[in-house]
């Protein structure tokens, strides 16, 4: 058999929700794939935990042994969907090292680690992909690295968390609570296996972190990423949302910002967020992501698609399944790590933004005229404001114009310090208005 039609060896290494689709498509569709990469994929062996559980494959390709699995001479590429950091990481990296090509769909490792991921690649020139890591089925990091290479990204906007999406829809369309659909979402195969995760924003963080990094050529981590979940939501900030005609979605946000001091910096943020219904991510229900990206020359381009779920992530792997097995047969590379750029992060104070505040005041004259003062002494200029009448006093709900987030924290502050303020009730962004 001549070199180019020996068969590409794969090891998966993990057969939970997205494992399983990955095999069953790579055994119903492995003629298809063959023809595509110009030889047949073939599987050297899955690592599970408990080798004893029926999984319906032949059970001696199981194995509980992940790093004899992947470092076998012949296994190519290593397919990677066990999730977590403390095993994955080492697992990986002593792949990328023996020379084998790794495709992941783990967004938290790569949120942390793809400095060493991309090093160990680079030092036997292996291919490193993971477009499940962010947005699922949405092909977005491909367009980033190789269609977008020659254009200058300026921001991307996104849903990229298909649990907090799902249960954020839910709420608006049912009024029903945050945590009466978590449940759902964990059955459907979106959430993470500790789905804190996805609901205090965890997952959309790593994911913004790995955007960044790409959009940017700027390393962003996890850490760097400004985080808040949705568990603090409330039916009633939907309500509030309705009267201004906005929805709330829980939105990652990449940009270059210059800095108080005048530098230029990369901003990278998650929080539920207030938009417009006209906005085109004010109609992206359920499990479904999308991705804005403003660039230079191309202008806004936008991404759409399942963001989680087996299936939907399958198609991605395997994607890039097929790319690496391709570059294996007919030798090449993938486009490599690419930070060169090395920007700063800005910090959330360097944002500015328009903002949402929700008080419970004391209903007695001069209150309005007060708060409006605060708000004026901290450089923070109000655009609307409503006040509705309860037994407790009065809800008082101010939109601002657009502020530094320095300035309006320390308005709030200041407000929740005045005698007349009884309850800063919430504070949520508004996002989206230049759509
Ligand atoms: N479910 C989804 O919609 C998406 C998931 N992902 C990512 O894909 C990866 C897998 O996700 P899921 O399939 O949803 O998770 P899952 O929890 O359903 O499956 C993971 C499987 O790996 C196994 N596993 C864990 N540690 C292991 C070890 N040391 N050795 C062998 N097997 C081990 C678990 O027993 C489990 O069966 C995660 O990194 C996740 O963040 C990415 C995009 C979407
Ligand atoms: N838990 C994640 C899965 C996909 O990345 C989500 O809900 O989006
Ligand atoms: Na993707």
């Amino acid at each position: 058999m001549s070199d180019a039609k020996r068969p590409v060896g794969v090891a998966l290494v993990g057969m939970g929700t997205v494992g399983t689709e990955v095999l069953r498509y790579m055994e119903t569709n492995g003629d298809e794939l063959a023809a595509r990469i110009g030889a047949p994929l073939e599987l050297r062996g899955i690592a599970v935990r408990d080798t004893s559980k029926d999984r319906g494959v032949d059970s001696s390709l199981l194995t509980d042994d992940p790093v004899s699995l992947t470092l076998r001479e012949d296994v190519d590429v290593v397919v990677e969907v066990m999730g977590g950091i403390d095993i994955a990481k080492p697992l990986l990296i002593g792949a990328l090292n023996a020379g084998k090509a790794v495709v992941t769909a783990n967004k938290a490792l790569l949120a942390e680690y793809t400095d060493e991921l991309a090093e160990a690649a680079d030092s036997t020139e292996s291919d490193l992909y993971f477009e499940a890591a962010v947005a699922g089925a949405i092909p977005v990091l491909g367009p980033l690295r190789r269609s977008m290479a020659g254009d200058q990204v300026e921001r991307v906007v996104g849903i990229v968390n298909g649990t907090t999406n799902f249960i954020l829809s839910e709420m608006d369309s049912t009024g029903a609570a945050y945590s009466e659909t978590l449940a759902e979402a964990s059955r459907l195969g979106y959430a993470e296996a500790d789905p804190t995760a996805d609901v205090e924003g965890y997952d959309a963080a790593a994911k913004a972190a790995i955007l960044a990094s790409i959009a940017f050529h700027s390393r962003v981590t996890a850490k760097d990423v400004y985080r808040e979940g949705i568990s603090a939501i409330t039916p009633a900030q939907f309500e509030s949302a309705r009267h201004m005609e906005c929805t709330i979605k829980l939105l990652a946000l990449c940009e270059k910002v210059r800095r108080s001091d005048g530098t230029e910096a990369v901003s990278a943020r998650v929080y539920p967020a207030l938009i417009p219904l006209g906005h085109p991510l004010a109609s992206v229900d359920g499990a479904y992501n999308a991705v804005v990206v403003e660039a230079e020359a191309a202008g806004r381009l936008m991404f759409y698609g399942q963001g989680a779920g087996g299936a939907p992530t399958a198609s991605a792997v395997l994607g890039d399944l097929v790319a690496a097995a391709r570059n294996k047969v007919m030798g090449g590379r993938a486009p490599g790590e690419s930070t060169y750029r090395a920007l700063p992060v800005a910090t959330i104070d360097d944002v500015v933004t328009r903002y949402h505040v929700s008080m419970s005041v004391h209903d007695r004259a001069g209150v309005l005229s007060q708060v409006a003062a605060e708000f004026s002494n901290h450089g923070v200029s109000i655009a609307q404001v409503r006040q509705t009448e309860s037994e407790q006093g009065a809800e008082l709900v101010v939109l601002t114009h657009r502020a530094a987030e320095r300035d309006l924290a320390a308005t709030v502050s200041a407000l929740s310090e005045m005698d007349s303020v009884r309850e800063i009730v919430s504070v949520i962004r508004l996002e989206g208005e230049d759509q």
